[in-house]
């Protein structure tokens, strides 16, 4: 980046001058920033047809700002990540900018940019939003324009869409008129897809194309995230059983050509449940004609193919149980069958009832506007308008639970079904559900290996990797389903000590009881295996009401070993599914080098960030 800048510095506050480069960035660690982003690019399009590069930050050639002479407008979506770090894909661009702004010659060098910038984060961590505070605080300083509000959403009660949807609003006011841009629609809707019906279309061995799993072409590797492989499932374990669901699965990866590495991910595509299918279909009066074969167009990439037909769209492709947010309730009820559903459903458009009646009771659109018309269907609500706010079905991460040194053509994965019973509605998580569904499905707890029931799978690198030295010692660190990666660590370790001694592997594991430890007969199996090179420590939450033992406290029991062990080159490794896990694991980590090391707040949070860095603490969570 040139620091030359002959600008006025007042130039881009006071005249509005005409933006040619027009951008939505975002920095996403786990994809929520990177879908605002490509749907505020929509909105801008729709609002003022001006289309923008939608990209990551670290995509973005910053250094050409300042030495272009055109007006740059850049919308930041930026995610909080690690300790009050940006994410993988905004850390570059970040590094760059915050040396660039600790000179105060530079304080002019991105005069030339107005930018917005929304923040995503979670007050459970201290260092709330640290990364959209510090980039807003690094433009501003290299004499970039924001252009107001700055916005901020937060998860902890799962209310971030709602925050962007409101900073939004006045965003877009704000934004249109310093950059001169007229409205060109406000409150009309315009398809983004055209559904028309087609006569059949037959497949070479004569059946319709309705399911992209129809096609054989698809059966040949390589495999990948556009291509998932249809793994037959090998065989199941039941751990517990009922509301709090949890099993094992083990997935055959013969044939495929798919390798996996310890520590990686594997990448599951969920069909949506039949019950739910059939009544999304009749909420929106399509159930009589769900087998009508349609053709979907549009000038956005389509993400199924098409001919298809309503069904395997709502089946395969769609997310109909996707979170439901008050911007499609405000489209959607221009559409209602009649006046008093239109009311009721504006009754909820306050943020206080959207957020009791609708995000705490984790409503589905189609449920919702079934309840508000008393079962009347929506027949005028445009499937496009469908396609658009509920999105694509997302495949769910696992971890992978077996290690690729034991179990090169296996992949294994630990799954706790999500279900839930909120004021008399059950709630099921769509793939949990379904490959338990898929597993048990004969209700027997283990599967005929002769079964062909199969699951569509790919592998997802990720940087949760064991030491590559097995002379390390490891300290690992996790709750519940959070087992799964120490699983396969662990038996990557038994495959290593056969070519001699490996480091120590500490684990610590909390669970609500004895019955509810996973894998605790492989675990004393792996005992006799490795000997005292690893040692367990259980952390029961429920099994004496009068002392709960959460895993934090243990770790903290053993804060000399474990400090011992970090001098001696540890890594740690934090696994679970909350991220009140990962804050609190942050603030012990500090504490430890602070009592045991001796450091200063600053140097403990200095030398956690180091850690990181190096790769020698690493946190996967979901
Ligand atoms: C490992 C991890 C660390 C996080 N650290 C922070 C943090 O330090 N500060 C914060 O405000 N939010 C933090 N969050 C919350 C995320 O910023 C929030 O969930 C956000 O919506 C994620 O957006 P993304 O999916 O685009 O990455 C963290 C989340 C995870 C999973």
């Amino acid at each position: 980046m040139s620091p030359e800048s002959t600008n006025d510095p007042k130039f881009a506050a006071d005249t509005s001058p005409d933006v040619t480069e027009f951008g939505v960035l975002y920095g996403s660690q786990t994809g929520t920033a990177e879908k605002l982003a490509h749907q505020l690019a929509k909105d801008v399009a729709d609002r003022f047809d001006k289309s923008a590069t939608v990209t990551t930050i670290d995509n973005y050639d910053f250094t050409a700002i300042s030495s272009s002479d055109k007006e740059h407008l850049l919308i930041l979506l930026v995610s909080t990540n690690g300790d009050g770090d940006p994410s993988d894909n905004a850390m570059k661009t970040f590094r760059y900018i915050s040396d660039l702004c600790r000179e105060p010659e530079h304080n002019q060098l991105l005069s030339r940019l107005r930018f917005g910038i929304f923040g995503l984060g979670n007050t459970a961590y201290d260092a709330y939003q640290g990364a959209a505070r510090n980039y807003k605080t690094c433009l501003l300083d290299l004499g970039a324009h924001l252009v107001a509000p700055y916005g901020e959403g937060n998860d902890e009660k799962g209310e971030l869409y709602e925050d962007f949807v409101s900073w939004k609003s006045k965003f877009l006011v704000n934004m249109g008129s310093e950059c001169n841009w007229k409205v060109i629609k406000e409150d009309q809707y315009t398809p983004l897809y055209q559904i028309q019906p087609v006569s059949a279309r037959k497949h070479t061995d004569g059946q319709l194309v309705a399911s992209l799993r129809d096609l054989d072409f698809l059966d040949r590797p390589p495999f990948h995230m556009a291509k998932p492989f249809m793994a037959p499932i090998r065989s199941c374990r039941i751990f517990t059983s009922g509301e709090r669901c949890q099993f094992h699965c083990e997935l055959d990866l013969e044939g495929s050509r798919l390798r996996y590495q310890t520590g990686d991910h594997i990448g599951i595509y969920p069909t949506n449940r039949i019950a739910d299918v059939e009544q999304f279909l009749f909420a929106f009066g399509l159930l009589d004609r769900k087998d009508e074969i349609v053709q979907v167009r549009s000038s956005t990439p389509l993400w199924f193919v098409t001919p298809t037909t309503y069904v395997a769209i709502a089946r395969h492709y769609l997310s109909i149980n996707s979170p439901v947010s008050s911007e499609i309730i405000q489209q959607i009820s221009k559409f209602s069958p009649s006046k008093e559903a239109r009311e009721k459903l504006e009754l909820l458009a306050s943020r206080e009832q959207f957020v009791k009646k609708v995000i705490k009771r984790k409503q589905t659109l189609y449920r919702l506007l079934l309840d508000v018309s008393s079962g009347q269907p929506w027949p005028d609500v445009p499937f496009s308008l469908l396609l658009e706010s509920l999105g694509k079905l997302q495949p769910r991460f696992y971890s992978v639970a077996s290690s690729n040194l034991m179990y090169e053509n296996q992949a294994h994965i630990s799954v706790k079904c999500e279900r839930e019973t909120i004021d008399n509605d059950a709630f099921y998580g769509v793939c949990s559900n379904f490959i338990e569904e898929a597993c048990f499905k004969s209700s027997n707890l283990y599967l005929n290996p002769d079964s062909s029931i199969k699951l569509p799978l790919y592998i997802r690198r990720s940087n949760f990797k064991p030491p590559v030295r097995k002379d390390r010692p490891i300290i690992m660190i996790c709750a519940g389903t959070g087992i799964a990666p120490f699983r396969g660590f662990i038996q990557e370790r038994i495959a290593q000590s056969k070519s001699g001694a490996v480091g120590k592997n500490l684990l610590f594991f909390g669970c609500r009881d004895e019955n509810d430890a996973l894998y605790s007969d492989d675990i004393a199996q792996y005992q006799k295996q490795l000997g005292s090179s690893l040692e367990v420590q259980l952390a029961y939450s429920r099994a004496d009401p009068s002392h709960k033992i959460y895993v934090q406290e243990k770790v903290r029991e053993h804060a000399i070993q474990v400090y011992a062990l970090i001098t001696q080159g540890a890594y740690i490794y934090v696994c679970g599914n909350s991220v009140k896990l990962s804050s609190s694991m942050n603030r012990l980590m500090r504490e430890l080098l602070i009592r045991q090391g001796g450091a200063s707040e600053i140097e403990a949070a200095k030398e956690l960030k180091q850690f990181r860095l190096s790769g020698r603490y690493q946190e996967d969570l979901w």
